[in-house]
């Protein structure tokens, strides 16, 4: 039986490392929220980033704009944000309401405070191999991944199921960063299943619920599950719910050497890694020394 890869412990980790970090820092991190609308789920992941963004002892900014407001009015937010010199972050929570042109709004992120590190800079850096701000949950799949393997992941052959832009595609660039040999499969790849059981980490990142099956995995490999899907259970319950991964956990956890659960695997590292960020953004933006150990 493959063993658990707990993600709350390994969030908590770095959150108390990024706590020390702001100790040690002459000054304190600022970071910005933007919520646009009354998504449910929005709302608790914008709740607990204003949180958490306290616990490690920065100051958190939270600016909630109608689910009505206009391009230019979400525009005109983060330009204002921009332009104040107090914040090191700015938080563009996704997904925003129907009519508004998300990767616009996002391009309207000054780069240095991009701690999502979803701007065409910060993604050009990415490709470049030059540093800067990555984006959180492919940098938390990373982390989780040296967590059971060790610091070096060079020669690990590693499939990115997915290939979408806040997860897949800078996932599979960061893997390759490590030195890892990386292949990003997606809806027209040939048989899917095969290819999955030559990677030593596997990551599905496609928000199909339970879609990597045993078979698909090989046997010993580590399996970063970064879907987070809400399906029915009537086993619960009449209307009741609840969350599983892109793998099918119960067959997968036969198979694989490690797995993340869902919920409490990938997840909680998406909120670390923003604060892990706002760090290095106050860092960089200030020209104060990176804090080691980060
Ligand atoms: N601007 C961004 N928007 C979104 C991002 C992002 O990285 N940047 N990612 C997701 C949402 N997200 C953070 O914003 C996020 C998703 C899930 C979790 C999490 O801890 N999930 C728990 C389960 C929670 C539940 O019960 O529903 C888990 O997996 O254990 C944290 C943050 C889309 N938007």
């Amino acid at each position: 039986m493959a063993e658990r890869i707990d993600g709350k412990q390994v969030a908590a980790d770095v959150r108390a490392k990024v706590g020390e970090a702001v100790k040690t820092l002459p000054g304190q991190p600022t970071l910005a929220v933007v919520l646009v609308g009354e998504d449910p789920a929005s709302q608790v992941y914008v709740r607990n980033k204003v949180r958490q963004t306290e616990e490690a002892g920065m100051r958190s900014l939270h600016h909630h704009l109608p689910v009505d407001a206009s391009q230019d009015e979400v525009e005109a937010l983060i330009s204002r944000l921009n332009g104040d010199d107090e914040v090191d972050g700015i938080l563009l929570q996704l997904p925003l309401p129907k009519g508004l042109d998300e990767q616009r709004a996002i391009e309207c992120i000054a780069p240095a405070k991009d701690v999502d590190g979803l701007t065409e800079a910060s993604a050009g850096r990415l490709v470049l191999g030059k540093d800067g701000l990555r984006p959180c949950t492919p940098t938390g799949c990373v982390i989780l991944a040296k967590s059971v393997l060790g610091d070096d992941l060079s020669g690990k052959n590693v499939v990115v199921i997915g290939r979408s832009i806040l997860v897949g595609k800078p996932a599979a660039l960061l893997f390759l960063a490590e030195n890892c040999t990386v292949t990003i499969a997606h809806s027209r790849t040939k048989d899917l299943a095969a290819l999955c059981r030559t990677a030593d980490i596997l990551v599905p990142a496609v928000g199909r619920p339970e879609m990597v099956k045993g078979d698909w995995v090989k046997p010993g490999a580590v399996l970063i599950d970064v879907g987070i899907n809400r399906i029915d259970a009537p086993e619960k319950g009449e209307g009741k719910t609840r969350l599983v991964g892109d793998a099918d956990f119960g067959d997968c956890e036969k198979v694989a050497g490690h797995i993340t659960p869902v919920p409490g695997g990938v997840g909680p590292m998406t909120i670390a890694c923003l604060l892990r960020n706002t760090v290095i953004a106050a860092c960089y933006r200030r020209g104060w020394a990176l804090p080691s150990g980060l």
